[in-house]
């Protein structure tokens, strides 16, 4: 069945049978604003709510997502920055407790913001000739909120995380596959998003419980999801 849920201008949710299909539309780097960090989650609620079984998240052009949208926070940084990665924090939480597997068709580069929402998915698809995972934090001289360092350092290897953060090594999805920050390489957009629907359809069939699976993954990081909802609970964090 093929049903446009919504396209709220910034990203659109599609349904093909049991798999939602959740686009960060345009050719924009997809910066997280409060916009669109609350279509993003709204579209996440409907996921919720609704009897699909699995999420697909993916990109039209060269970006998933370049992280937070810093000129929204530039007329007033002290409360603006807070605020807005409270709400990445409370989108990226989402997810966690979303009651389907999750699936990011990563088609282009996935930094600093856009590499923790990648990440915050359970399975990670990405094309092998563009894009990169990169944290940018050194070369930006921001300091990780504690509830993102907790989520990137539960989802790869400490050196890895090392790497990432204080040496700002750009994974290309060759390098990304070769560390496990990814589970497969595809070898452009529409592969790659066709592997992620694949891999999906299968494991939809399975007789798992959808409010089972939202309890197993959260099993799996006790102490983030406390973290996380401490964080997006308070005041935000202060970075800079
Ligand atoms: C409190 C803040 C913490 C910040 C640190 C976050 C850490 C992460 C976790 C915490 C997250 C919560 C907080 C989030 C904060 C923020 O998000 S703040 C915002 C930060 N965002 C940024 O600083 C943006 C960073 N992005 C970039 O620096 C660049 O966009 C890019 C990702 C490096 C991509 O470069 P760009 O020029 O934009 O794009 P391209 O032209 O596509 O690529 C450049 C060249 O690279 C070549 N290339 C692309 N992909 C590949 C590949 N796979 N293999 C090989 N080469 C590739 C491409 O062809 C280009 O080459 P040339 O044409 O020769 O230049």
């Amino acid at each position: 069945m093929l049903g446009l849920f919504f396209s709220a201008g910034m990203c659109s949710l599609e349904r093909f049978g049991s798999i939602l299909v959740l686009r960060l539309t345009g050719e924009t780097e997809h910066r997280f604003s409060p916009a669109l960090c609350s279509q993003l989650r709204q579209h996440i609620a409907t996921a919720a709510a609704s009897d699909a079984r699995a999420l697909v998240t993916t990109n039209d052009g060269k970006y998933f997502s370049n992280g937070l949208d810093l000129e929204w926070t530039k007329p007033e940084p002290q409360t603006r920055v807070p605020y807005i990665l409270r709400e990445l924090e409370r989108l990226v939480l989402d997810l966690l407790k979303l009651n389907m597997p999750t699936y990011a068709a990563i088609c282009g580069h996935a930094a600093a913001g856009g590499l923790l929402f990648a990440m915050a998915h359970d399975h990670r698809i990405m094309r092998k000739d563009r894009g990169f995972l990169y944290s940018a934090a050194v070369d930006i001289n921001f300091v990780l909120p504690p509830g993102s360092s907790a989520l990137l350092r539960a989802k790869m290897a400490p050196k890895v995380f090392k790497d990432m953060i204080l040496q700002g090594v750009k994974y290309t999805g060759i390098m990304a596959n070769e560390v496990g920050l990814v589970d497969s390489l595809q070898e452009d957009s529409a592969a790659t998003l066709k592997e992620a629907l694949d891999q999906a359809s299968k494991f939809v069939e399975r007789p798992w419980e959808k409010a089972a699976y939202a309890g197993l993954r959260l099993s799996m990081y006790p102490e983030l999801i406390e973290r996380l909802e401490r964080e997006s609970s308070s005041g935000g964090f202060i970075t800079v």
